[in-house]
């Protein structure tokens, strides 16, 4: 069963004469992955910020948890990583994360466990200047988690870090969202949301250019587009025919991804063997990197 954990409406934030972020809608549904995507100055940090209650918005709302709670409230239910990891160099691991719990007011008892689930229990006692870049932000996350929240930001997570310690990050990522924790993370590498997300919000100059599935943006298979005359016939054969997985309609115009090869010819036939005649097909294949590229280059 789905649960909305944020919902953004019409979002804009204007920095003087910069519109940072352009009317957005987006929500986020617990127990996905989503990434959003943009190239640098794209509005991710803002939107997290807006969200976040570090940054004013200037029109449009947000409502965490469908509105049970004021986003005071709310915000106890979110563990954020949104800056650079602030710890106290010359103190150990734990006693960093023992501090986090006093300031939050919570208890200690979470402590070891979250500094196992981020591999970082056998240095415990370890001064946290003596930790590698990636021990960092691996301690940053368990000290995100501590109090459990429901929903788990992260702003360019792997930034800086080597290949190894991305390939760590990436994979407790993915570990703690099988563990039920919601995750929306910030990133300008299309490989990152790929590799990690279940879902992509992609920005462009503050602008929503694709919201869905990381999957149907990949579209292995590749999709139709397509139209007829007699519409709702044509709806009703697509949704019957097993070689789709997902329908959708957008101005006029309907997109069947395929879950399987099927070449528009096969599927020209079949259509006039049941007497509907098609007034647009296309197939497209694109690769998710191609389809990145032209929806932050080319579309205005
Ligand atoms: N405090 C600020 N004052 C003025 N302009 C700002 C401020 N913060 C952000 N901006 C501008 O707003 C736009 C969006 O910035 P934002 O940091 O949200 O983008 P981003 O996608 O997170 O990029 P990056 O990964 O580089 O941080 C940019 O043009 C940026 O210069």
């Amino acid at each position: 069963m789905n649960s909305t954990i944020l919902t953004i409406n019409n979002l804009n934030k204007n920095y003087g004469s910069v519109h940072a972020v352009n009317n957005l809608s987006f929500s986020i549904e617990k127990g996905n992955i989503y990434g959003i995507l943009g190239p640098n100055g794209s509005g991710k940090s803002t939107t997290l910020g807006i969200v976040l209650n570090v940054v004013n918005k200037t029109s449009g709302d947000f409502q965490w948890f469908n509105g049970s709670l004021s986003t005071h409230e709310a915000l106890k239910k979110v563990g954020a990583i949104i800056e650079r990891p602030n710890f106290y160099p010359y103190m150990s691991a734990y006693n960093n994360l023992k501090l986090v719990c006093k300031i939050k007011g919570i208890g200690y008892d979470k402590i070891t466990e979250k500094l196992e689930l981020v591999g970082l229990l056998e240095r415990k006692d370890s001064k946290f200047r003596t930790f590698s870049l990636g021990m960092k932000q691996r301690l940053a996350i368990a000290s995100a988690l501590l109090n459990d929240p429901e929903i788990l930001i992260l702003d360019e997570p792997t930034n800086g870090l080597d290949p190894q310690g991305i390939h760590q990050i990436r994979e407790l990522i993915i570990q703690i969202a099988s563990q039920g924790t919601t995750i929306l993370l910030a990133s300008h590498l299309l490989d990152e949301v790929e590799k990690v997300c279940t879902h992509a919000v992609i920005l462009r100059h503050g602008r929503k250019l694709y919201e869905g599935r990381v999957d149907q943006l990949i579209a292995s298979h590749g999709y139709f587009e397509l139209n007829a005359s007699n519409k709702n016939e044509l709806l009703a054969s697509l949704k019957s025919h097993t070689a789709f997985s997902t329908i959708e309609e957008k101005d006029g115009i309907i997109t069947a991804f395929l879950n399987e090869d099927l070449s528009a010819e096969e599927l020209n036939k079949s259509f006039l063997n049941k007497g509907i005649v098609l007034s647009h097909l296309v197939k497209r294949k694109e690769s998710l990197e191609k389809q990145f590229l032209q929806l932050t280059n080319n579309i205005k």
